[in-house]
């Protein structure tokens, strides 16, 4: 019984969660004593494709069509429901992203089988039993699940597994698409912007709240993104006010991120605020209250007012070059 790993990409270009989930099922193949099959969705060149082999993956099942070419979690879950059927898998990996997210339940009802989400481990598996250890209640918790399922799907929480470089040559597949249902959306059209750091998989992120003031002031968070080589990211209130777009709100009713380094400025650290980045390996705050709530959960802090300290932080890392 092999072990499956789903991975996405963005414009045909893998990142690194995408090789964090291939070095984690590889991890997890090699601890059954089965194989690793990964499928791919969408239009991915080889040379691409074979960089997976990098972190051990063998064996990649390719599917392409003209309703897998943008993202829809019923064609993706029925095309990697037919592959897992046609591999006989028992252990499923999918990324803990949105689209994991959604598609990860879907395949669940399609394959009857016992989901999984947000691990942070390496799973314990004795006999028929798998047992492993997951994040709860957006973040504040964790639980430890034990399943005897048929079958299995964990979706791997983004950062929480190192990457394995390994050497296989990886043999490509194509796989027949799905003949799933005409979608209820169709996407005309994909937009993103050049040039930006993505935040979901970023390692670093500048993120800032309503200490911020107005959407004017923004402009010396990107300058410290970029000298960083990170993403932006901001709180509920900002978002909800225009200064930033929804897709940078991170939190309980936003996303989710675990970068190595989450830097939040001018945010109180509300609970909420907090269920989205706690996850992150290091936390640094700047706020001129020092007795913000943020601080508690900071492992860095400067109290002080970010107009001041932000100019300065620029200035030695220009110094720095
Ligand atoms: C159901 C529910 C879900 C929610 N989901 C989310 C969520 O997903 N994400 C989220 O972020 N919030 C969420 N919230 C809102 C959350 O409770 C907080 O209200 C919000 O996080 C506060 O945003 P903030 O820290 O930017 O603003 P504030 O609470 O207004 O804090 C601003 C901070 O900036 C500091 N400051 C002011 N001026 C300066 C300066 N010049 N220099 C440095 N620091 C300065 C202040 O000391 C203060 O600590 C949710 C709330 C509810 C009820």
């Amino acid at each position: 019984m092999a072990v499956l790993a789903y991975i996405e990409h963005i414009d045909g270009q893998f990142q690194k969660s995408s090789f964090e989930i291939i070095s984690y099922a590889k991890e997890i193949a090699l601890l059954t004593g089965t194989s690793l099959t990964v499928v791919s969705i969408g239009g991915v060149r080889d040379d691409s494709l074979q960089t997976l082999g990098k972190y051990g993956a063998s064996k990649i099942l390719r599917a392409t069509g003209e309703t897998l070419n943008a993202f829809d979690s019923a064609a993706y879950a029925a095309v990697i429901a037919n592959a897992a059927a046609a591999e006989d898998v028992r252990i499923l990996i999918l990324p803990g992203s949105f689209s994991g997210k959604g598609i990860a339940p879907r395949l669940a009802v399609k394959l009857n089988a016992a989901l999984i989400p947000d691990v942070t481990e390496l799973p314990a598996i004795k006999e028929t039993q798998l047992t492993v250890k997951r994040n709860a209640f957006s973040g504040k918790a964790f639980a430890t699940v034990t399943t005897g399922a048929d079958k299995i799907i964990l979706t791997l929480s983004p950062n929480a597994y190192k990457l394995v470089p390994r050497e296989e040559k990886a043999e490509i597949l194509a796989f027949g698409a799905a003949e799933a249902s005409a979608p209820g959306v169709r996407v005309k059209q994909v937009m993103r912007e050049s040039g930006k750091v993505s935040l979901p998989g970023a390692e670093i992120v500048v993120s800032g709240g309503r200490g911020m003031k107005g959407p004017e002031n923004w402009g010396m968070l990107e300058e410290l993104a970029e000298l960083l080589g990170a993403a932006t990211a901001c709180s509920k209130p900002v978002s909800d006010a225009g200064w930033r777009p929804h897709s940078e709100h991170v939190g309980q009713t936003g996303i989710t991120i675990a970068p190595n380094l989450y830097i939040a400025i001018g945010i109180s650290g509300a609970i909420q605020h907090l269920a989205g980045v706690s996850s992150s390996r290091v936390i640094a705050v700047i706020n001129k209250d020092p007795e913000a709530p943020f601080f508690k959960a900071a492992d860095y802090g400067i109290a002080g007012d970010a107009f001041e300290v932000i100019p300065k932080l620029i200035e030695a890392l220009k110094e720095r070059g």
